[in-house]
């Protein structure tokens, strides 16, 4: 069976006043269905970009300049807008964003947002007017129900403030699902969240993703979400995809030296506050060679000259590094 996404070669730049922005630059990835994907990288590797580029927005300075996203076999970069819009936007792909707050208006109630969102995006059922409306309450309410937000049937009527953070990110897990989404992206959704409400919501998601039979991109820089929640992983580094195979392959035997790195900085592994030495290259003066070599305490000469393409390791993984080429 097909992937239900695959990106590969995806290179996206931006126009910036100081000229273009190399932002992506070979990104691949592979989400199996059914499966759950981790795409982890520090603050400016691309994330965010990337996510962009699969739903369809990207800012208007931002340009695609190669590459491909398949979506169940499709690739999303010839879609027109309002292809987008019908297909993707609304019951193709469900987004549940990082920040609950920022995502909620705090003015206006929990019901009338979401109810907006479905009433622009919900597939057409051939239910009209308050026929169509009513469907859509009593959707949101089973789905609050299944979230386990309280009082599920007044929820709809209370404001963002009167729940909890927790809370908060189930009403937008319930608004991403509204619509029947079969991929789900989720952009470090549990960030803002203690420790145990972090582990609630990556409870329920695993539940979701096998009983609505949905794939889910986990966008994190977190390896301790990786490893209690994700079956793949893809490792980005200043735009590129640097190692991705499944979390068991990449955890248990790390294979390159950014990969490595970022582990060892995580409060499970290190020793003491440790992080990488060095800054993500910027996009708008990306080095020659390979983007991690300045940061990178393996590396060779012929690192600063030679790009090299990712290649598999005995363990299965994908990896970019000189050391595999
Ligand atoms: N609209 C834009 N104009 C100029 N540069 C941009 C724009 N959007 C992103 N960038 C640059 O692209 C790089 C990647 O940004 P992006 O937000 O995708 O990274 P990220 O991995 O999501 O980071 P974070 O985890 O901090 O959100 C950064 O160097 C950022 O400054």
């Amino acid at each position: 069976m097909i992937p239900l996404l695959k990106i590969d070669g995806l290179k996206v730049s931006i126009r910036t006043d100081d000229g273009m922005a190399q932002v992506l630059d070979d990104i691949g990835l592979t989400l199996e269905r059914g499966r759950i994907l981790g795409v982890v990288g520090e603050s400016g590797c691309g994330k965010s970009t990337l996510i962009r580029a699969v739903m369809g927005i990207l800012p208007k300075a931002a340009a695609v300049e190669g590459g491909h996203i398949w979506f169940d076999g499709e690739n999303l970069l010839v879609f027109s807008e309002a292809e987008l819009n019908t297909r993707i936007r609304s019951s193709g792909i469900g987004f549940i964003p990082q920040d609950p707050l920022q995502a909620l208006n705090p003015v206006f109630k929990v019901g009338t947002q979401l109810l907006e969102t479905m009433r622009r995006h919900a597939p057409d059922d051939g239910s009209r007017g308050r026929d169509r409306q009513r469907r859509h309450v009593a959707r949101l309410v089973d789905l609050l129900r299944r979230m386990q937000v309280p009082d599920p049937e007044t929820a709809l009527e209370r404001y963002p403030h009167q729940f909890s953070g927790g809370q908060r990110q189930r009403l937008l897990i319930a608004a991403a699902l509204a619509c029947s989404p079969t991929l789900l992206i989720a952009d470090e959704p549990t960030t803002a969240l203690d420790v145990t409400t972090q582990h609630q919501i990556l409870l329920l998601l695993r539940e979701l993703v096998g009983e609505f039979g949905l794939s889910l991109l986990f966008v994190t820089h977190d390896f301790g979400v990786v490893a209690e929640l994700c079956d793949d992983l893809c490792v980005i580094y200043a735009g590129q995809t640097v190692e991705a195979g499944t979390v068991q392959a990449v955890l248990q035997a790390p294979s390159h030296p950014y990969t490595r790195a970022l582990l060892a900085c995580h409060p499970d592994r290190a020793t003491s506050f440790v992080g990488i030495p060095g800054l993500v290259p910027s996009p708008l003066a990306r080095p020659a060679g390979c983007q991690f070599a300045d940061r990178c305490g393996e590396a060779l000469p012929r690192c600063r000259t030679s790009s090299p393409l990712p290649v598999k390791t005995r363990s299965g993984a994908n990896v970019r590094c000189v050391q595999y080429a």
